[in-house]
């Protein structure tokens, strides 16, 4: 403990120090040209010469003009000159002294009074105390052996009182003013050494990160020096390699690393890039290895990296979106609707910067479903115009392996990015309009599953950070606006079909077809023919006859192939000097120009030609890839004796349906007997019922009533009506139940010139989806019993005379 004497027994001349601080111990040359120096030395000298002992100095430290409150009584050991020739004193610090008051004495200087602060060290040291002088010790040494001053080491080794440890810290060139004169003002011994060795110890530290750093730095420096030599020598040979073979200077190779830091590229990709661009650097010019990094880097640099289309005014004008798809398709009310509140709803949410709706809620992708030809595609393409942005198609029919969506890894030979990515790049903007067409059609093998890729490509989850095996570095395909279409619904892989929003268009009326004729396919049309719209027209009559009796679809690219072929006879025609022009092409002129209609209705054959006109034909409407069809199911039975038994069912039918033809005849052995059916006819007899169109594969439980009536009309002898097509799937006890597709059957059945339908009961909510034009023509007859259907599609008996089959009007 510091004992403290407050007796202020010594008066003493004032040696101000600035930024300057002497501790006990210390010996230190002053500048006496600095006449506060002079003045306090002169004045000890003065003093000294009427007392004993050397001339007494107070050592006060200040700092900025202030001093500090303890000081140092030093004694000039000695006057001469400093090592610049300046007149100097050597001073040496004896001890602590508290400062009193001022008073008064010889020569210039300031004379105050002062009190010696005792020092009190406990002997022998307390553990605590030992350790600390062993720590301070150590440390010191270690300082001072980076320093190289082995001398001062053993000097330093050598002090044992505590107090005089402390303040040899006094010489330590890292120690800041304020630092020496907060030791200088401890007074007690210890607490001064713990200081001191705090002291030294945060600087020891500070110094080892500082050397870490600067470590760190000398190595970075000296490997990119290196490198750049390399470099530069790399650059020499290579030169003199292409001199040897005659190529010209400047060529690509270097070229990569200067088109790689011009590109714009997110800061991940150029790391990437910049790495390939090294390896190319090291590898030969004829590698293989430096074609495919080549190959890679072009594919990388042709990306649309930071390239945006601004989504047009119109997509925030939903009003101006709503136009350009009224303006590009004709009718499609349900589905131009279904795509405005799309749109809308994505613009609300974006607008409030909210993500695309994503996961198993569906919302993210619309798919569009239906036949071939109704407008799915160019559909699609309006999106794009709506949005105003850019439009991609990527055809996914027929594809079976993972890296057809994903990418070849580079390792492959040949590798390839997948079609998304390819799909981006030939947008070259990262927010186009991707449509998947024929989504329903991908497969999935041995080389993986395409469908579980493209799972990941639409899920806005994941697809912020699409990998493409090939091109290896993230894609965000977030603002990729994704659209599918897709011929069959069932047939779309579960999952996918799981996350998509469905929109069906189910076919056109024959109005609907002329319409879209007189509006969209003849002006198309005719630019592609090089007419004018004044110089050839088509008339709705001639529209009409095309769309029924040309052509048979539900969609309308036959009927656009139709009237190209049209257009194209009578632009020959001109030319040859045949035909003048203008001129307006009526129904009459139609079989001159391109022969007669290969779709004649059933009703409109000669009775005998008709297929009906035997026993045991009935017509089916089924829904096909091709959207609705009539289909005819014919019945026959073996000849006892040279005929098989059994059911035999040909014509390309899946397990359903041969399910389906087991049920109707089990009906008809339990149930015919009621119906007055010869049901012993069955008996030992073989029955072969058969769908035409036998190469087509056909499959479900909707014929179920068509098998039954079939049958039913083969035995008992009946026609089945030549006006009348049903659908229906039937039960063992002849009940029938609902089945799928109603509008496109109906539609169908409209174009195929039936007038008689009949669907079951539980079917009836879906008339109205379909198009009143379409109904008003069909007699359609919603039933629950098989029984119902015999009565309506049988035409009476005839008791063997040449029958009279009814002939719709
Ligand atoms: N409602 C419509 N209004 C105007 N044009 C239409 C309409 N529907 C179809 N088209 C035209 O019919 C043609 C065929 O359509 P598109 O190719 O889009 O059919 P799709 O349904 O995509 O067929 P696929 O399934 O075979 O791809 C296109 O030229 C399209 O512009």
């Amino acid at each position: 403990m510091a004992a403290e004497s407050t007796a202020f027994t010594l008066v003493l001349p004032v040696l101000p120090l600035d930024d300057e601080v002497v501790l006990p111990g210390m010996v230190v040359p002053l500048d006496l040209s600095d006449a506060e120096v002079r003045a306090a030395v002169e004045a000890a000298q003065a003093a000294a010469r009427s007392a004993p002992g050397k001339p007494k100095v107070l050592l006060v430290p200040r700092i900025d003009g202030t001093y500090a409150k303890t000081g140092v009584l030093g004694t000039v050991e000695q006057v001469g000159r400093l090592a610049d020739g300046d007149p100097g004193a050597l001073v040496r610090g004896r001890s602590r002294v508290r400062i009193g008051a001022g008073t008064t004495g010889p020569g210039a200087a300031l004379w105050v009074e002062g009190a010696r602060v005792g020092e009190d060290v406990p002997e022998p040291l307390p553990g605590q105390v030992a350790e600390l002088v062993k720590e301070y010790k150590a440390l010191a040494t270690a300082w001072l052996k980076k320093r190289g001053a082995w001398q001062v080491v053993d000097r330093v080794q050598a002090i044992d009182d505590v107090s005089a440890l402390a303040d040899n810290s006094g010489y330590s060139p890292f120690l800041t003013t304020e630092q020496k004169v907060e030791l200088l003002e401890t007074a007690d011994p210890v607490a001064r050494l713990r200081l001191a060795t705090q002291q030294l110890r945060d600087h020891l530290a500070e110094q080892d990160v500082a050397e870490t750093i600067a470590k760190d730095v000398q190595e970075g420096v000296d490997k990119q020096q290196r490198e750049f030599l390399l470099r530069r020598q790399l650059e020499a040979v290579r030169k003199e390699l292409r001199e040897l073979n005659g190529e010209q200077d400047g060529e690509e190779s270097d070229d990569y690393r200067a088109r790689v830091e011009a590109a714009d590229l997110p800061e991940k990709v150029r790391e990437a890039a910049l790495k390939e661009v090294d390896k190319l650097e090291r590898a030969s010019d004829q590698s293989p290895e430096g074609s495919w990094i080549r190959t890679w880097l072009d594919t990388v640099l042709e990306m649309p990296w930071n390239e945006r289309t601004d989504d047009s005014a119109s997509a925030y004008d939903i009003q101006g979106a709503r136009a350009v798809l009224d303006a590009e398709h004709a009718g499609l009310e349900d589905v131009k609707e279904r795509i405005t509140e799309y749109l809308a709803v994505r613009k609300r949410r974006s607008e409030r910067g909210l993500g695309v709706i994503g996961g198993r809620r569906g919302g993210a992708v619309l798919a569009l479903v239906g036949p071939p030809g109704v407008g799915k595609t160019s559909l699609g393409e309006s999106v794009a115009h709506a949005m105003g942005r850019k439009f991609v198609r990527v055809a996914l029919g027929g594809v079976r392996d993972e890296a057809e969506i994903r990418g070849h890894r580079r390792t492959y030979v040949g590798a390839l990015p997948g079609r998304i990515v390819r799909a981006v790049k030939e947008a070259g903007s990262m927010n186009p309009v991707v449509l998947l067409d024929e989504i329903d059609k991908v497969g999935s093998d041995f080389r993986g599953d395409p469908a579980a890729a493209l799972l990941e490509v639409l899920d806005p989850a994941q697809n912020h950070t699409f990998r493409d095996h090939y091109l290896e570095v993230e894609l965000d395909l977030s603002d990729v606006v994704f659209l599918a279409t897709a011929n069959v619904l069932e047939a779309i892989p579960e999952a996918l079909a799981d996350r998509m929003e469905i929109v069906r268009l189910d076919g056109y009326t024959e109005d609907e077809k002329v319409v879209i004729a007189r509006d969209h396919l003849l002006p198309r049309q005719l630019e592609r023919a090089g007419l004018d719209g004044d110089e050839v027209t088509i008339d709705e009559g001639a529209l009409r006859k095309l769309a029924g009796e040309y052509t048979r679809e539900a969609g309308v690219r036959t009927l656009e192939r139709s009237i190209a072929r049209l257009l194209r006879k009578v632009a020959a025609q001109h030319e040859l000097g045949r035909r003048e022009l203008p001129f307006t092409v009526r129904e009459a002129d139609l079989r001159g120009l391109i022969g007669r209609p290969h779709h004649v209705p059933e009703s409109a054959q000669d009775p005998a030609e008709r297929r009906t006109a035997v026993p045991g034909v009935a017509t089916g409407l089924a829904v096909t890839g091709a959207g609705g069809d009539v289909l005819f199911v014919e019945a026959s039975l073996a000849d006892p004796e040279t005929g098989a038994a059994g059911l035999t069912l040909t014509g390309q039918l899946g397990d359903v349906m041969k399910e389906s033809a087991q049920i109707a005849l089990s009906f008809l052995r339990s149930h015919g007997a009621e119906l007055e059916l010869p049901v012993a006819d069955l008996k030992d007899r073989g029955v072969h019922i058969h769908f035409p169109a036998g190469a087509v594969p056909k499959d479900g439980p909707s014929a179920g009533i068509t098998m039954t009536t079939a049958l039913a009309s083969l035995l008992s002898g009946r026609l089945v009506r030549t006006d009348v097509a049903m659908t229906g799937e039937v039960s063992l006890t002849g009940r029938v139940l609902p089945i799928g597709g109603v509008k496109q059957k109906l539609l169908a059945a409209h174009r195929a010139g039936v007038t008689t339908v009949i669907i079951p009961k539980r079917n009836e909510a879906d008339l109205d989806d379909v198009p009143a034009e379409v109904l008003d023509k069909l007699d359609v007859h919603a039933v629950t019993d098989v029984r119902q259907v015999l009565e309506l599609a049988l035409a009476p008996a005839t008791n063997g005379a040449a029958p009279e089959v009814p002939v719709a009007a």
